[in-house]
């Protein structure tokens, strides 16, 4: 029998692992882990001054996905168009600012994704219900700086494509706790999210009940 208390080969190991998806992008698989009991209770305090809100696309249809930010700009759409606000439309105010946690979590994991050091100034906050997905769509921002976009609840299948709409598509299937990172020749590759599946939440936590929340770290301008 294995003896428990033996150091193991595993020893010395970081919590997490890299898988690679492009040249210079890829998973960190459990990299947000260390950071969950902060990460959710920050979200809750956030929803309080930007509540999430279901936006509409220049089209003028409602998106599945609700969404609020934080940082010094926020993104936002409706009849005007795609773009960065440095307020919230609804209040007027300027968006939260971003918690000291999760700009440490997005330098973090653009360290380990081996990208240039990464100072994001906004943050993108998507709720996922069961059903909801996101269709394939490039980021906007500055495509000097990476993304590092973290999952937290529900499991969901991440589509990632190339640089072309019509480009054939990976699914990669992200955990809670799970980050992506793209940058450099990556930064533009299409991406969604499949219809988010039924599931026991990972952590018991009224944010993640029956639902997923992503945090999508960008540099707007
Ligand atoms: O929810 C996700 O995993 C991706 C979100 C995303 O692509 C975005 O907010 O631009
Ligand atoms: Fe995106």
């Amino acid at each position: 029998m294995q003896d428990l208390f033996s150091p193991t080969a595993d020893e010395g190991k970081p919590p997490w692992e890299r898988i690679a998806i492009g040249r210079q992008a890829c998973v960190l698989r459990g990299f947000a882990l260390r950071w969950e009991n902060d990460l959710l209770r920050q979200v809750q305090e956030l929803v309080q001054r930007a509540p999430f809100r279901h936006l509409r696309t220049p089209g003028g249809r409602q998106m599945q996905v609700a969404m609020t930010n934080c940082g010094d700009f926020g993104w936002y759409s409706d009849q005007r168009g795609y773009r960065y606000t440095a307020t919230d439309p609804l209040s007027s105010q300027p968006w939260p600012p971003m918690p000291p946690a999760f700009a440490a979590l997005a330098a973090q994991a653009a360290e380990a994704a081996d990208l240039p050091p990464f100072a994001p100034n906004a943050c993108l906050i998507n709720r996922y219900s069961v059903g909801t997905r996101l269709t394939l769509h490039q980021d906007e921002g500055d495509a000097r700086h990476p993304i590092v976009s973290v999952s937290l609840g529900l499991p969901a299948i991440f589509l990632w494509g190339g640089d072309q709409r019509a480009d054939a598509t990976q699914k990669l299937p992200l955990q809670h706790g799970d980050v992506v990172v793209w940058g450099g020749v990556d930064r533009m590759r299409y991406h969604g999210v499949m219809p988010v599946k039924e599931g026991a939440s990972p952590v018991a936590h009224p944010l993640l009940d029956g639902q997923r929340i992503n945090l999508t770290f960008r540099h707007a301008s």
